[in-house]
């Protein structure tokens, strides 16, 4: 307070959650540091269905948003990927996808490499993915929208919405309907079935329960486990990462686009560093 009795910080005075902040933020520079340090140990590509190792990837020219990120995903895994806003998580899912150039390092599917292939190639391979946002074609039917999802593979069509529509009995209920006429959680649903139309065994999901309320949340994070129980593989990437890590095997902490923390899903929501920097409200900063 200044002397005038005024309650806002007066200039040599550092309010106490900015204070709180800056600790913070020294901290995940430290952890980042020890990272730099420590790169990831893992195994050769053959002893994972996906791996992801030293990845360097950015937008512009020159401007790395990946420093080297590794992830690895074994057969029946659902895989977490957390962390602050901008850490590059999306970035990650998007390079393993082929959407963006990988600059430095490998990137292996069943010990084969495929970076450098387009994003049609991986479906081919066996990999589906469900974009963060504008994942349906909302004038097109439910039906219609699933029928893009198996457009490579028409003749597989009645089979494999069969199946689809046993996951997520909405879409065979409501197949005529428009996309566009269902909520933001129903919308999610046709997303992820149109993913699972080409049976890929591999599903890379980019924050499905992004402006969801917390029960279509909980029904998103339901129904990656039944489709990860049909034999998919999952890597998710995600914003409410309590709940996440609560219902993954491993997870990824990444932080300006390095490895901050890996481990189990149990064990990073009991770490204290994780707990402090990435799961309290000063992760949102
Ligand atoms: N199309 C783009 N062109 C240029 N830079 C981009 C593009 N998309 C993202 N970025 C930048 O890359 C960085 C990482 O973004 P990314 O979307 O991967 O973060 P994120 O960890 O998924 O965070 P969020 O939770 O906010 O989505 C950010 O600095 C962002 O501004």
């Amino acid at each position: 307070m200044t002397e005038n009795g005024d309650l806002r910080p007066g200039p040599d005075e550092v309010p106490a959650e900015a204070e709180e902040a800056a600790v913070a933020q020294e901290h995940r520079e430290e952890v980042l540091e020890q990272a730099r340090a420590e790169a990831v140990e893992v195994g050769g590509p053959e002893d994972y269905l996906l791996l992801a190792r030293d990845l360097v990837a950015g937008y512009v020219p020159g401007v790395n948003i990946l420093n080297g990120c590794t992830l690895t995903l074994t057969e029946g895994e659902v895989v977490a990927i957390i962390g602050p806003n901008g850490a590059g998580k999306s970035t990650l899912i998007k390079t393993i996808f082929g959407l963006i150039p990988v600059r430095e390092g490998g990137l292996t599917l069943r010990g084969a490499s495929i970076a450098g292939l387009p994003a049609h190639s991986l479906v081919e391979r066996g990999v589906g993915y469900v974009p963060q946002t504008q994942n349906v074609f909302p004038s097109l039917s439910i039906e219609e929208n699933l029928q893009m999802g198996a457009y490579l593979r028409p003749r597989s069509f009645a089979e494999r919405f069969g199946v689809v529509a046993d996951l997520f009995p909405l879409l065979g209920e409501r197949r005529k309907a428009k996309a566009g006429s269902l909520s933001g959680g129903e919308r999610q649903m046709v997303a992820m079935g149109r993913a699972l139309m080409m049976n890929p065994s591999v599903l890379l999901l980019d924050e499905p329960t992004a402006g969801l309320s917390p029960i279509y949340q909980e029904e998103v994070f339901q129904r990656v486990k039944e489709v990860n129980e049909t034999g998919v593989s999952v890597v998710m990437v995600e914003q409410n990462a309590r709940r996440c890590l609560q219902i993954c095997d491993r997870g990824y902490v990444l932080d300006q686009g390095r490895n901050a923390y890996t481990g189990s899903g149990g064990d990073l929501l009991n770490d204290p560093n994780v707990i402090e920097l990435y799961l309290g409200t000063l992760a949102k900063g």
